[in-house]
């Protein structure tokens, strides 16, 4: 059937059409709304009644909360106006004899008079008929309750700059046409939001429980960024009146991946959330500067082999990432909690104003909730109040004492005059001198009791339990043997000198700060995402959970691209097990983002890694198969890249990126192309702080690519070879599953990338 050959195609233009006239409509009231508002505002603070100032201020902050409802309105509607929905149900629910016509978009848009929905939000509840049901019976949970009906259309639109171009009826065999158009397209460089296409197994995660962290264990290209920032969209959603933006968190894994996502944020509704990464947002606890030795540093030493005592220091990077190491911490602090307690009881000149006892058990258990020198300072607190209420009492008591004395030596006392002056007069003395010390002393005491406790900052701690052998053998003496204690205190000694960290430390260092001096309130999100989750390590997951307390968490990773793994996750089933216990395990095993062709090279690359993973679906969608180009020198290599740079913007591709193994590599691969280049195309050398140019050729390193995605990729080897070690399998891996299109390799052999262990016949040599 031709585009517009559709029998409702005129009908739809017309609900197009009536739609958009109702959009301007509810923007223009709003304006006037808006504007109502806005003179209040003004009004109110004019006339504001300073002695009525409760009811004013209330009037202010209800009309204050009108005007951003409003502005937040005409905002979304403006938002979504050239593509107001882009699907449709016919639902007949159970015991009613009119069908429901639900358009889904971007936001709501509801009748004003009748307040029957035009437009239905993707994340309302009953959207799910869309993305879950089958045509026929179906139902959908909306507020705990179960509403059954029959599905009998779903139809999806395309609309551009408000015109509508295609309606499509999607029935049981043409489910995935729009999503094989919307795969096939191009590569921005930048994520989009997929709410038309979401999959069915997409959708169940991204409506998962949201009282429940969740784990994702899903395939290169599944969907896992998407679905997480959706997920996002859709707690927003859901919990708008009880959560801000502000309180949720994303941690992805550098400055680059966070631009990379940073446009399909705004698009999904979501633009105030907390994006960082965790070496800025530990960093930011800290509120100190951490010097960090280069993340990719140990990587790349651990490629090339440069490490000396590489299994100690694999073994130091994973240990430093266990829990075992937050068991040894725990116990440390157990002994720095006793430090922190002032000994003795607390006085007021001579009189005993608080036990020795109730401090210690204010700051152990009455404060347990608190970190350890919030504690402090709580303390502090309860003893001023004491000191200011005791203070009159204690001055009145000496009061009556001495001047009872003085009245019993004036006039009840036989003594004689010269002795009874001397009595009165010393009375009189001492009586002032008590007076005036425990004035004095009201405004010191409390400070000089605390001041026994010795207060220091969080490297203290720090190097006192890493860097001191006979402190860390004492805690860790049943879980590290002497030469392990050794080595890790002569490790971390070398990196003090040098005032370094290393990005495994950063657990450690959160994990101390949340106990002994807290976290900022303003960084402690109720709600986070972690991207790339499998670089992490299990201490610095247990450190993040601690630190903002809360466990509702979303995880999304790929073991396979664990590059890290020696100082990250193995295991997902540990996560859920020691860290989060209420998480719900799930996988993604379909690949959204490579042809067949290029996934089955990956695929083979995956199975020659020690993982118990299963081999990635792709979507079914073809394209050519991987080429191998041989090379016999540098200039040669160029000239082979050049041209299929030009054969791929001749294909239409978009975005192209030359992948090197390592950073090294990646550089010498730029000089290469400027050297034997001629200028014919513009490369970007990407670095982790940087933007991507979309018109240029991208020059990367395979471990900075993780996450991103092209329309060709080319692996391009000069000096770096890739050998059947875990973690360059991991590094080919990752750059041969980034492309959405294309996927070209050069070497001066097959083998730099492995060739010989993939099936005859799934590349082709040149
Ligand atoms: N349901 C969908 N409809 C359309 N496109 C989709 C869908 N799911 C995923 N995609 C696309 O597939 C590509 C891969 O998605 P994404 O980057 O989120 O995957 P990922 O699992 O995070 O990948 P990786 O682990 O390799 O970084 C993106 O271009 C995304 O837009």
């Amino acid at each position: 059937m031709g585009k517009r050959q559709h029998p409702d195609f005129q009908e739809e233009v017309e609900r197009l059409t009536f739609t958009k006239k109702y959009m301007e409509m509810v923007i223009q009231a709003s304006e006037l709304d808006e504007e109502t508002f806005k003179k209040n505002a003004k009004e109110s603070l004019e006339g504001i009644d300073l002695k009525d100032s409760s009811l004013s201020y209330l009037n202010m902050s209800m009309n204050a909360n009108l005007l951003q409802r409003t502005q937040e309105e005409i905002r979304n509607l403006k938002k979504i106006y050239n593509k107001p929905y882009f699907a449709r149900i016919n639902f007949l629910r159970d015991g009613k004899e009119v069908e429901e016509i639900l358009y889904f978009g971007k936001a709501s848009l509801f009748d004003r008079e009748t307040q029957d929905p035009i437009i239905v939000d993707w994340r309302s509840p009953i959207a799910n008929l869309y993305y879950d049901g089958r045509l026929g019976e179906v139902n959908y949970e909306a507020e705990g309750e179960c509403y059954e009906g029959n599905l009998s259309l779903k139809r999806q639109y395309i609309i551009e700059d408000g015109e509508l171009q295609e309606i499509r009826d999607v029935d049981l065999t043409t489910t995935d046409e729009l999503l094989q158009e919307s795969l096939a397209g191009s590569s921005s460089n930048r994520l989009t939001d997929i709410v038309t296409t979401i999959q069915e197994e997409q959708n169940r995660i991204i409506r998962a429980d949201l009282n429940k962290p969740i784990i994702v264990q899903g395939a290169a290209g599944s969907g896992k960024t998407t679905i997480a920032l959706h997920r996002i969209s859709y707690f927003i959603y859901t919990y708008a009146e009880q959560f801000r933006p502000e309180q949720l968190m994303i941690l992805a894994p550098n400055n680059l991946f966070i631009d990379y996502i940073s446009d399909v944020l705004p698009e999904l509704g979501v633009d105030r959330i907390l994006q960082t990464t965790l070496i800025d947002y530990v960093k930011g606890c800290i509120g100190k500067k951490v010097q960090l030795v280069p993340p990719s540093e140990k990587l790349s030493k651990f490629i090339d082999g440069s490490l000396n005592n590489a299994e100690m220091v694999q073994w130091i990077s994973s240990f430093k990432g266990s829990l075992e190491l937050k068991d040894i911490i725990n116990r440390y602090l157990e002994d720095v909690l006793q430090s922190i307690v002032p000994r003795g009881d607390f006085y007021l000149s001579k009189f005993k104003l608080y036990s020795g006892e109730r401090v210690e058990k204010l700051i152990v258990e009455q404060y347990n909730y608190l970190p350890y020198y919030r504690r402090l300072e709580k303390v502090g607190e309860v003893l001023k109040n004491i000191v200011r209420t005791e203070k009159k009492i204690l001055l009145q008591k000496v009061d009556k004492f001495y001047e009872d004395k003085i009245e019993e030596a004036l006039f009840k006392l036989k003594l004689d005059p010269a002795k009874r002056k001397s009595y009165v007069t010393k009375a009189m003395d001492k009586k002032d001198e008590l007076m005036e010390e425990i004035q004095k002393e009201s405004r010191t005491a409390v400070r000089a009791y605390l001041k026994q406790v010795a207060k220091h900052d969080l490297y203290h701690y720090f190097d006192e339990l890493f860097t001191s052998r006979s402190v860390l053998k004492k805690y860790a003496s049943d879980i590290l043997d002497d030469y392990q204690i050794n080595f890790f205190c002569d490790y971390q000694g070398k990196l003090r000198t040098k005032r370094k960290f290393e990005v495994e430390d950063l657990a450690s260092l959160l994990y101390l700060q949340h106990h002994l001096f807290g976290v900022p309130k303003e960084l402690r999100a109720r709600n986070v995402v972690i991207d790339e989750a499998q670089d992490y390590s299990y201490f610095q997951l247990y450190a993040l959970k601690s630190a903002l307390n809360t466990d509702m968490f979303t995880i999304v990773g790929d073991l396979a691209q664990g590059i890290h793994s020696y100082r990250g996750i193995n295991d997902w089933h540990l996560v859920k097990e020691e860290i989060f216990p209420r998480a719900t395990y799930t996988t993604l095993q379909k690949s959204y983002r490579t042809t067949v062709e290029i996934m089955q090279v990956a695929n083979e690359v995956l199975a020659l890694l020690p993982l118990d993973l299963p081999k990635v679906e792709p979507v079914v969608r073809h394209g050519t198969r991987p080429v191998f180009y041989e090379w016999a020198n540098e200039a040669e290599a160029v000239e082979l890249v050049l041209a299929e740079i030009s054969r791929l913007y001749d294909d239409g591709m978009k975005t192209i990126a030359i992948i090197g193994k390592t950073e090294k590599e990646s550089v010498k691969l730029e000089k290469l192309m400027s050297k034997y280049g001629n200028g014919v195309y513009n490369t970007q050398l990407l670095r982790e702080n940087e933007e991507i140019n979309q018109e240029d050729v991208v020059i990367v390193h395979s471990q900075l690519a993780k996450g991103l995605e092209f329309d060709a990729v080319l692996l391009w080897s000069v000096d770096e070879v890739y050998s059947l070690n875990e973690i360059e399998l991991k590094l080919l891996y990752v750059a041969m599953t980034r492309p959405l299109h294309r996927l070209t390799l050069f070497g001066h052999s097959p083998s730099v990338f492995l060739l010989e262990h993939v099936g005859e016949g799934l590349v082709e040599y040149k």
